[in-house]
Order: structure tokens, then sequence, then C-alpha cells
């Protein structure tokens, strides 16, 4: 992709976005088909067009018969292949995240960093391939059993639209690192990025058909949760979604990792640095337009700093660039669509009808360059006033609205924190080092940030408590949701039979 052609309001995509059998797949029909839209201009991208049930199934085929050979392969020899993977995706990284831009309208500068995330992922499972092993377990009389760490089979990933290629990458890597094949379906409102993570893989030598792409919305999703040759299912998105993906899995008894949503606490106490809070706070809810499921959108900010915080954190969100996704410049693009930003502004008025008071943004942007008219942007939004009781506190909003409330003592806001179903995330803002790991063992999420919040380095675990999910992504421990374990017992000695 040129630099003319990938500039926005250019692009239009009409290769197949399938990829099964080691090559890209024409849908059979073209009906259902969907628009895809550019964010950032509101223009069809490409059409979505969702694979039935004689696709899904032959490409869950194709990946059976990958699995075959792949899970065969040393777990040394799977390094290889996916560390080649990696550097290839490093090297086309620009490509990749232009087109991922294109397709979400996040910045590019922050496509950028989820593209690497994505190759760092990659690498850092391959490196784990080769240690995979089980444990020998000494018995009397000579005996003894050994488990072995074994593949689980083909694998259904399916993603959510505001990380896509990282998405793909995080539950491919480990799922491939441990010998199985994944079928992955993006969602059907970023479809174009997940063939190139195919296409990648193909070229650095996975088998024909280990990692394949279905197009297709909810009911493809359900073709792929039902069908008997999955053995596990990896979920990216909204909880009520999550709840029918893990009734769907049982009743072929399949594993399930969920990642669902959250509404996650920051909280800030007045012996914090300011100025690494305020920014926290900026991290904590803007990144991708606020459409990332453990973002801090609860901030708790102590009383006797509120006013300094609230001042700097309004200026600071006002100074923030919105416009062209593709330009260096723009810390701020599009929202995905334009029901999800009517969506996001309904959440602001509900909010001002409860009693918020909004300090800055929450309004649609129209940016001057004209080919941006139909994009789907809105300035981001600090809302004060907020109480735990409001919409805009205990809904997952999903934009970029950040809700701020006063509190007093910590044994206050950690039970105000945990007052909510979700428990992806949270995070604290403090000098005090009894006290931050204190209320990081207090606080009912997944993960804890100190004095810093949303970044998320490969080797970490990332994963929910309640009703954010289950099962782990990155880190050691996600080998365990992509392997089962064979013990084999040895008898060195006779049989004792007791007839
Ligand atoms: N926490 C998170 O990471 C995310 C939260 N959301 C929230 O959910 C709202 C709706 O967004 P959606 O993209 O519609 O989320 P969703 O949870 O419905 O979709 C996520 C994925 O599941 C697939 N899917 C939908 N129905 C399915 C079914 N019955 N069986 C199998 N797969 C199915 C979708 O095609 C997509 O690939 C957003 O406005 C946002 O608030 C959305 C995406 C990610
Ligand atoms: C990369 N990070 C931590 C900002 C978000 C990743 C989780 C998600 O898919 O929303």
């Amino acid at each position: 992709v040129s630099r003319q052609l990938s500039s926005t309001g250019t692009v239009v995509v009409t290769d197949p976005l399938n990829f099964w059998g080691g090559k890209r797949v024409k849908p059979r029909e073209e009906k259902n088909a969907e628009p895809v839209f550019e964010p950032a201009t509101g223009r069809v991208l490409c059409q979505m067009i969702p694979c039935g049930a004689e696709e899904v199934d032959e490409a869950i085929k194709s990946a059976h018969t990958a699995y075959l050979k792949w899970s065969k392969m040393a777990g040394m020899e799977r390094a290889r292949v996916m560390l080649e993977a990696a550097r290839i995706i490093r090297e086309r990284r620009e490509k990749i995240a232009k087109l991922e831009v294109i397709n979400n309208g996040k910045s590019i500068t922050e496509a950028l960093v989820d593209i690497d995330i994505a190759w760092q992922c990659i690498e850092y499972y391959a490196g784990l391939a080769g240690t995979l092993s089980g444990q020998h377990i000494q018995l009397p009389g000579g005996t003894f059993a050994y488990t072995r760490r074994e593949p689980l089979g083909v694998c259904v990933g399916i993603g959510a639209w505001n990380y896509p290629f990282q998405i793909a990458s995080w539950k491919s890597a480990p799922a491939l690192a441990c010998g199985n094949a994944m079928v992955f379906k993006p969602s059907p409102m970023t479809p174009v990025t997940a063939v190139i993570l195919a296409e990648i893989y193909k070229e650095a030598g996975v088998p024909d058909g280990l990692f394949c792409v279905v197009q297709g919305g909810a009911e493809t999703g359900t073709l792929l949760c039902h069908h008997p040759m999955v053995a596990k299912v990896s979920f990216t998105g909204s909880v009520p979604t999550g709840k029918k993906v893990m009734e769907m899995s049982s009743k072929g008894v399949k594993q399930v990792t969920l990642e669902l949503g959250g509404k996650s606490p920051l909280i800030i106490f007045k012996d914090c640095e300011l100025e690494n809070a305020v920014k926290g706070a900026l991290m904590a809810n803007f990144l991708t337009q606020g459409q990332v499921c453990c973002n801090g959108t609860r901030v708790y900010v102590q009383r006797e700093i509120m006013p300094q915080f609230l001042e700097e954190v309004v200026k600071r969100t006002k100074a923030i660039p919105v416009g062209d996704p593709l330009l260096d410049g723009t810390r701020m693009g599009a929202l995905i669509s334009k029901p999800q930003l009517e969506k996001v502004l309904g959440f602001v008025s509900q909010a001002k009808k409860e009693g918020g008071r909004v300090l800055c943004g929450g309004e649609p942007f129209v940016p001057s360059d004209p080919k941006l008219k139909g994009g789907y942007f809105m300035s981001p939004c600090v809302l004060d006033n907020c109480r735990d009781d409001m919409t805009c506190v205990k809904e997952e909003i999903f934009g970029p609205v950040m809700s701020v409330m006063p509190f007093d003592t910590e044994e206050e806001v950690i039970r105000r924190a945990n007052n909510t179903t979700f428990g992806l995330a949270s995070g604290v803002f403090t000098r005090d080092i009894s006290r931050a790991h204190r209320v990081a063992e207090n606080l009912e999420a997944g993960t804890c940030f100190i004095n810093n919040y949303n970044i998320s380095p490969v080797e970490v675990p990332f994963g929910g408590y309640k009703m954010s999910g289950f099962g782990r992504e990155n880190g050691q421990v996600t080998i365990e949701y992509y392997s089962q374990l064979k013990t084999v017992v040895v008898e060195m000695g006779d049989v004792e039979s007791l007839f």
C-alpha cells in the first residue's frame, strides 16, 4: 500500500477476507453481505460476507488437518516458524497499522503500538513453545508416572472490533505455541486485518489451515461454538454475548476463555504524584476513543486534591488532537460506528439528566477537513459531580467519557470500587507503598495498576474477575488455557489383581 493509496478516504478492499487451506477463499455466495465503514469518513470500505455452515465446516476441517501435523512437530520447530511470523509482522508494521486505522478509526500512533504488541506476543510464545513439559512422579517399587502437556486440538477465537489484529495475535500465539490450530472470526465491523495475520503465518511456514479466518457475525459465531470438532472457544467482547458463548460451548463440554467488559475503578490518593495521576487517568480513559474493555472509567479522587486534579485533567483532555487518524499528530480518531457514537453521546445526555456536569467534550466533533465530515468523531469528555448510582458510573460506555467522583477514606473507596459486577482491571495512584499494595490486594479485579494504567506487556497475564470473565491471555499462565495434561502411569512390578 503506497502512501498515496493508504490515505484516509481512499482505500477500498475487494480481496476475499476468508482464509483456509493456506489461501484466501472467496465467499460461496454473496448473500447477507454487510457494508463495512471507514470510521473516519463514513465511507464504505468493503463488504463483509458471512460464512455459512459449509464454509465453517471446511475451515474447521482444514484446521484439523494442519493440527495433526503441527502438534507432532517439536516445540523448537514451532518456535522457529512463529519467530519468522513475528519478524514479518515487524517488517510490515506500517502497512498493517494503516489498514487497522482505516478499518477501526484509532490513531496511527496507537495502531503501531498495537501491531508491535502483536508481534511481541508471537515472539514471547515462540519462546515458550520449546519449554512445554510435564512432570515425573515417583511411585513405590520403581513404578512411576509422568505427565505430558498436550494441545487441545482446533481452537476457535472470536474477536471484538477494538483491537482487531492484536486480539487475533493474543489468541493465536499461545494456541499455536501449544500445538493447536485456530479458526478465528473477527468482528463483522473489522474484517480486514485478521486475514493478513493468516497470510503471514502461512508465509512463515505453518502447515496450510493452521490459522484460518472465517468472516461473519452472530450466526457464524454460533456455528463455530457448536461445531463438534472444536475443542475450545476463546472470546473477547461483551458480557451478554460471552454468556451465550459459554452456554453454547457447554453443550459440547468445550473449554472457554472469556475476556469481557469492565467498569474499572481508578483510585487517586492525595499523596500521589499529581501529574502522573492525571496522565494515568487519560491513559485509563482515552485510548482507542475510550473503546477499551479494561479502561478505568470510574475515577475516584480524594477530596482534598479534586480541584487541582480536575483543572489539570480538563486542560489536557481539551488539548487532545482529534481528527484524521492517519496523521502522526492525531491522538484521537473516530469511534467504530455511527450507532456506537450515538450510544456514547446518549450516555453523556443521560449523565446530565442525572445531575452530572460536563466539564469538557461529550459532543459530536466535525473536523475541518471536508473528507472527514461523515466520520464518527466526538470530543473526549470529563464528567464531574458523578455519583455511584448514575448510569454513566454503573454501565460500560465504551467511548471517551471519564466519570470523576470524590472520596474521603481508603476503606470507603475500596468498598465503592468493588461495588460492581465487573472486575477486569483497577488502578491506584499513591506514593505510600504499603497503601498501594494493600489497595491492590483488596480490589476485586484481574489486574491492578499501581502508578500507571493500561500498559499491557505480553509477559503479564491479563483477564477478569467476576462478570468480566475467566481464563487469562498473555503471560506464562495462558499455556494452561491452551493445553491439557495427560497422565501416563508406568507399572514396573507385577499386577496385583483383586480378582
Ligand atoms: N469489553 C470488550 O472488550 C468489548 C465490549 N463491547 C461492548 O459490546 C457492545 C456491542 O459490541 P459488539 O461488537 O456487538 O459485541 P459482541 O460481544 O456482540 O461481539 C463480539 C464478537 O462476538 C461475535 N458474536 C456476536 N454474537 C455471537 C453469538 N451469538 N455467538 C458467537 N459469537 C457472537 C461478534 O460477531 C463479535 O465477533 C459495544 O458497544 C461495547 O459496549 C464490544 C466489544 C469489545
Ligand atoms: C492494550 N490495552 C491494554 C490497552 C487493551 C487490551 C484489551 C482490549 O482488548 O481491550
